[in-house]
């Protein structure tokens, strides 16, 4: 069965085909804002706040959006990092949005995209990203250790996402110092907090540091999600809908 990730991957495959045929080169002496160096300083919970317009789950989310504004609104409220999607296909982002945060917020961007080539990391280093995201449930060991490898020598963290025991077993052996776990499953949508909690009961946390990705809306979800183990958050549909967004990015900051 073809899944939503199958046809994600299948865009990506013809842009970067498309990035290669072009004149482009992505070159840059931009030294990355590290986030892990900011989430190992922080006495809270880290949180990674989303710009998201649209999602396959979801539909149209948040499409007037202004990236910087509400970018800006996250960073002076205690974000500790931006995450921007720049899939345009299937979210409705672009590489502008983080060009255009970047050149207006100091935190440290996510590149929400989905990466399949070393050019897309080059692009996005020369965009403004300083961390990456790499899909396990997208990618084969030899890919992942690749893009994984390729991130870190031109200076990038790397958000290495994983959804279940099998993913996780592989993000270990990768030794990523930065753990994604998306409560999403990206085969039926559902969202599940238990997931967070699942995988951390079975893995040393000191071994990297753990982002709970999805499905995440109050205080309440944060406090469980801390006892469970987690680091930091991923937080997109919850901001990108709240009625106030300065105090919302606030209530999720709990303390560690
Ligand atoms: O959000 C989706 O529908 C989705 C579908 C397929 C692949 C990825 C998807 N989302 C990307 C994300 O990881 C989320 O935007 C992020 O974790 C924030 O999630 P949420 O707080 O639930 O918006």
């Amino acid at each position: 069965m073809t899944t939503i990730l199958d046809k994600i991957i299948d865009k990506k495959r013809e842009e970067v085909a498309f990035l290669k045929k072009s004149a482009l080169t992505y070159k840059t002496d931009r030294i990355p804002t590290s986030f892990y160096d900011r989430i190992i300083a922080s006495k809270t919970i880290a949180l990674i706040a989303e710009v998201k317009r649209a999602s396959p789950s979801k539909g149209d989310i948040n499409l007037g959006v202004d990236p910087v504004e509400q970018a800006t609104i996250y960073a002076q409220n205690g974000a500790d990092a931006v995450s921007v999607l720049t899939d345009t296909p299937f979210f409705k982002g672009t590489m502008d949005d983080l060009k255009a945060v970047k050149a207006n917020v100091e935190i440290p961007l996510l590149n929400k995209d989905f990466i399949i080539d070393e050019i897309q990391i080059d692009r996005a280093k020369a965009s403004g990203g300083d961390i990456i995201l790499l899909i396990a449930a997208a990618l084969n060991d030899e890919e992942m250790h690749r893009l994984y490898r390729h991130s870190k020598e031109h200076g990038l963290d790397v958000l290495v996402e994983v959804h279940n025991e099998a993913e996780m077993e592989r993000a270990l052996a990768l030794e990523a110092n930065i753990i994604g776990i998306n409560n999403r499953d990206l085969h039926s949508f559902k969202t599940d907090l238990a997931v967070t909690e699942r995988l951390l009961s079975q893995y040393g946390k000191e071994k990297a540091i753990f982002v709970s990705e999805s499905g995440i809306k109050t205080k309440e979800d944060a406090i469980r999600l801390k006892e469970a183990g987690a680091r930091a958050l991923l937080v997109g549909e919850t901001l990108m809908l709240a009625g106030d967004v300065a105090a919302t990015v606030r209530s999720l900051k709990v303390e560690l």
